[in-house]
Parts: C-alpha cells; sequence; structure tokens
C-alpha cells in the first residue's frame, strides 16, 4: 500500500499568529488538505504555542470526526504531562513522541533509546491506555539495535528523522548514504514488527527516491515544504502533488 500523507499544520498557524486575527485558518486549510485526499492531520504544540496553539487540537478534533472520520489525527510533541493532558483531551489516533527541547527552532533528532529505556516504557504505556498508536522519533543512522529497543519499550511505530536527508536539497550526492542509512533503519525496523513512518523536509523532490528505498513506508507527515508549495499551487493541488509522490494514484 503506498505511503500516507499526514499534512502538518505548523507552518499554517504560525503565519496566523503574525497578527491577532483568525487567518490563515487552520481548520480551512485542514479541510481543504483533507479533501484533497490526505489520509491525516499532524500538530506538533510546543509549550510555548508559538505554532499550534492548544486551543486548536479540539477543532482539528472536531473536523475530523464531524467531517472526514476515516482521517486520522497525529500529534507529536515531548512528553511531559501538559502534553499527556492534551492528548487525552482530543484522543488522537496517533501520538509520535519527539526528544525536543521546548529552546529548539525545530526537532532536529531522534530520541536515544537506550539512554529513555525506562523513561519511554513508562510514557508509552500511559499513550496506549488512551487508545493511541504510538510512534518513536528516530533517527535513521541504520543501528538495528536501537531500533529493537523502541520495539523493546512498547512502540507501534517509529518516524525516521530526515531534516538531514532533506537538506541536501543543493547537493544530491550527499544523499546517497543518508537514504542508504534511512533504509537500513526502515529495514530493521519492519523485520521486527515496527511499521516505518518518516518526516522532516521531505519535498516532493526528495519523496519519490525515499519511496522507493522504503516501499513499505507507512506515512508521511509533511508541513514546511507542502506549506510553502501551497503558497505556489494552493494547497488541494499540493497536496494532490505531494500524494503522487508518495506513490499514491490520484
Ligand atoms: C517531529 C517533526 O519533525 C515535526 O513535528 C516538526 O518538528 C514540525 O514542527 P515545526 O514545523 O513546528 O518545526
Ligand atoms: N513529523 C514531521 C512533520 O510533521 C513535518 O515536518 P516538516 O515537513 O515541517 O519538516
Amino acid at each position: 500500500m503506498p505511503a500516507k500523507l499526514s499534512v502538518n499544520l505548523n507552518a499554517i498557524a504560525m503565519l496566523r499568529n503574525r497578527r491577532d486575527l483568525p487567518w490563515p485558518s487552520v481548520e480551512a486549510l485542514g479541510r481543504i488538505a483533507l479533501q484533497a485526499g490526505a489520509s491525516g492531520l499532524t500538530v506538533h504544540p510546543r509549550p510555548d504555542q508559538r505554532h499550534i496553539r492548544f486551543s486548536d487540537l479540539p477543532v482539528i478534533r472536531a473536523l475530523i470526526d464531524d467531517e472526514f472520520p476515516q482521517a486520522e489525527f497525529n500529534i507529536e510533541g515531548y512528553p511531559t504531562d501538559e502534553f499527556f493532558e492534551l492528548c487525552a483531551g482530543v484522543q488522537p489516533e496517533q501520538v509520535t513522541l519527539v526528544p525536543d527541547d521546548p529552546a529548539q527552532a525545530t526537532s532536529d533528532h531522534g530520541w536515544d533509546f537506550r539512554r529513555n529505556r525506562d523513561f519511554l516504557t513508562g510514557e508509552i504505556a500511559r499513550y496506549k491506555k488512551l487508545g493511541c498508536r504510538v510512534s518513536l522519533f528516530a533517527d535513521g543512522d541504520g543501528d538495528a539495535e536501537a531500533v529493537s529497543v523502541a520495539k523493546a519499550v512498547g512502540a507501534d511505530r517509529i518516524e525516521l528523522y530526515t531534516g538531514p536527508y532533506g537538506g541536501c536539497y543543493d547537493a544530491p550526492e550527499r544523499a546517497a548514504p543518508i537514504l542508504d542509512a534511512l533504509g537500513r533503519t526502515a529495514d530493521a525496523a519492519i523485520a521486527i514488527g515496527l511499521a516505518v513512518n518518516a518526516g522532516h523536509d521531505l519535498t516532493v523532490a526528495n519523496l519519490p527516491p525515499l519511496i522507493k528505498r522504503i516501499p513499505d513506508l507507512a506515512e508521511t507527515s509533511i508541513g514546511h515544504g507542502l506549506t510553502a508549495d501551497a503558497l505556489e499551487f494552493g494547497m488541494a493541488e499540493t497536496v494532490r502533488r505531494f500524494r503522487r509522490a508518495c506513490g499514491q494514484s490520484v
């Protein structure tokens, strides 16, 4: 089955937050994305609410429940008690735990699974009680043993951090070893029954080689590059372009 596309709304929210006005509307752009065939919506609320606001979460939940009941809500973030309460309030289909510090501009690495083994075991257990699928943000460095720890702590999936791959946009020759390591990480995960998502700095240009190397990729979550394209091509056409890049027939 081709990889699903979950549209990350953080960049839309960040544009909105430039003014004390309700546009561009996260809800309206999310609706257009789902109408154009996105499989779900992703948000990454941070404690300072500089992108998604906590008040956006019930609005997105209601959009999915009322109009697109087949779609999934994926919430990404560092597992604090505050983050848990946000998730408990809106019951996302998937939670992606990310080891980001509030001061970071954006996520820039995956979990050190060995070091956080006990912490992640406890955290995953409480999200599972909410009924959420749990995915863990992971470096795609080919470390098969680390992937086995992700499985042991109870994750359902890993999400490959593709930032270094996306960062090769101006020097594609540097991408080959990074893609190879991402692929080996995915192979190790799939071999032990962990499904694999991917995200960060993915584009219509760099998605097809990633999908070719990881044909069983379950889902991509894409925000920054997709929002940039949406300014040029419109949200609906952009979602269709990214779905084609995921290997979907559109
Ligand atoms: C985990 C990850 O890679 C994304 O959630 C990313 O952090 C998106 O958030 P921003 O677009 O706000 O950086
Ligand atoms: N999990 C990655 C994500 O949701 C979006 O990342 P980006 O496309 O904004 O870099």
